[in-house]
């Protein structure tokens, strides 16, 4: 029998990464304090913060329904780092573009932590994908932040709008890990636990 897939996550496009892998899943959602220590490594703190999004909402579950057959919770974080600094999402107009002007013209990595709770196993890793942008000018940055208002992305971009589609130099590594999920190791981890 099937296992159900719960996706601890109310992003739009780590819904989507999963429709678009045919990984059948319902969304429960469950708001989280999204902190970490700051002694942290930083590739840690993605699947650090993954993690209490996912045993939020098993609390949650377990608390509605206790004890009927335990689901598969997968939950996900993505931060983008600039040399040795984290930037998650935009707090404001001006911090946007703040963020893009320090992404322009230079190298980051977007960090993906992904977390799956099946019984009393955990399956957790990270996947990094190495982003170059060309240059942006002042003004290219002011048209993608007003236009595309990317406040609910960390980074202050979404590889998949405008400023990916022209702005991007290069990239390395996994596409759908910058886009929220490295879908292509979630569908393998699926499968190794036979959820799949
Ligand atoms: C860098 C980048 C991020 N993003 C998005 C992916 C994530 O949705 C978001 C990072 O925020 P997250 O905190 O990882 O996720 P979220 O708040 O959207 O959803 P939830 O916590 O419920 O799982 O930024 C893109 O869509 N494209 C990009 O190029």
């Amino acid at each position: 029998m099937q296992q159900q897939v719960i996706l601890a996550s109310q992003s739009p496009r780590r819904k989507q990464l999963l429709e678009w892998a045919e990984v059948p899943f319902t969304i429960v959602v469950k708001e989280t304090a999204e902190t970490y220590p700051e002694s942290m490594a930083i590739a840690e703190v993605p699947v650090h913060i993954a993690r209490q999004k996912a045993l939020a909402v098993r609390e949650q579950l377990q608390s509605e329904k206790p004890a009927v057959d335990s689901p598969v919770i997968l939950a996900a974080d993505t931060v983008v780092v600039l040399g040795k600094r984290i930037i998650g999402k935009p707090k404001s107009r001006q911090d946007a573009i703040d963020t893009l002007t320090d992404l322009a013209g230079q190298r980051h990595d977007v960090i993906t932590g992904v977390v799956i709770l099946h019984q009393e196993k955990e399956i957790s890793f990270y996947d990094v994908t190495h982003v170059e942008f060309h240059y942006l000018s002042a003004d290219e940055i002011a048209f993608y932040v007003d236009k595309y208002k990317p406040y609910d992305k960390a980074g202050a971009y979404a590889i998949q709008e405008w400023i990916g589609v022209v702005g991007i130099k290069s990239i390395e590594g996994d596409f759908y890990n910058v886009m929220g999920l490295p879908v292509s190791r979630v569908v393998r981890a699926l499968k190794d636990l036979s959820v799949l």
